[in-house]
């Protein structure tokens, strides 16, 4: 392929995706394109679907209908392992570290199954992906006793152990105090700046504003809202999202 080509091929292609359980339709007929280093946020109420997306996306869950496309591969068909190998990276909304491992060896088990690492190369990754999430200063500090920032900065180091180009962020910022979540912003915005193409879910609106650059609103499995954040905050659409009982 020509870099002429590659430029112009989004990083990601969700493609008139839906996904069901039994009778229950949680997404219909989404469809979302990002080109590769932009920060994409979503908000949406309570049930709209937003992890299944991130889930249809990363593969945890398999999309009833439509396409996913990462890079220009059709990845409908792959499973999570692949998808993280080819350059995903996703945050879980509950933090499971491995509590009787180290901050490190936790990192090391993300560079080693999430990205096939061994060695050296995974050492390396991890301390990286460590030094990346600011937990540096942490690596030998058992998972188990970390507070909760920690846990959401060893969520995010996990995923970053991946070398991903695409890094799936799953309400990072929930209950995290106004100073923390300052101080993970500033770690996001750092990530962005790297190049990473970053889609993140959010409750907590004010963090996902000072990252992105683009926001979209789900409801009930309908992209409802996209494009610029303030404007997409003030639209009429997803202020009937908030006053009609969702968000
Ligand atoms: N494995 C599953 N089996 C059955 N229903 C599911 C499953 N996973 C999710 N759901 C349902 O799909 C709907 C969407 O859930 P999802 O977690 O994607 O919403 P969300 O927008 O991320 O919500 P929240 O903001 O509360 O995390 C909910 O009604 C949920 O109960």
């Amino acid at each position: 392929m020509s870099t002429q080509a590659e430029a112009a091929t989004p990083l990601l292609e969700v493609d008139s995706v839906a996904k069901s359980y039994g009778a229950l339709d949680v997404l219909t007929s989404v469809d979302l394109t990002v080109p590769a280093g932009q920060a994409l946020g979503i908000v949406g109420p309570n049930g709209a679907g937003k992890s299944t997306l991130l889930s249809v996306i990363n593969g945890t869950e398999k999309a009833t209908a439509g396409v996913v496309r990462f890079a220009g591969r059709d990845v409908t068909g792959v499973g999570p392992a692949d998808r993280a190998r080819s350059g995903m990276g996703r945050t879980f909304q509950i933090p499971r570290p491995f509590t009787h491992l180290t901050v490190f060896e936790n990192a090391l088990a993300g560079a080693s199954y999430g990205a096939g690492l061994h060695g050296h190369a995974a050492d390396r990754r991890a301390l990286e992906a460590l030094e990346m999430a600011d937990m540096l200063p942490d690596a030998n500090t058992p998972a188990g006793t970390l507070p909760l920032l920690g846990r959401k900065r060893l969520e995010l180091a996990r995923a970053l152990a991946t070398d991903p180009q695409l890094l799936l962020l799953d309400e990072i910022a929930g209950g995290l105090t106004e100073a923390e979540c300052d101080s993970l912003i500033l770690t996001i915005r750092q990530l962005h700046s790297e190049g990473i193409t970053i889609i993140w879910i959010e409750h907590v609106v004010k963090a996902l504003l000072a990252v992105v650059e683009r926001l979209v609103c789900l409801a009930s499995g309908v992209i409802v809202a996209d494009g610029e954040p303030s404007a997409v905050m003030r639209s009429p659409e997803v202020r009937q999202v908030y006053l009609g009982g969702g968000l």
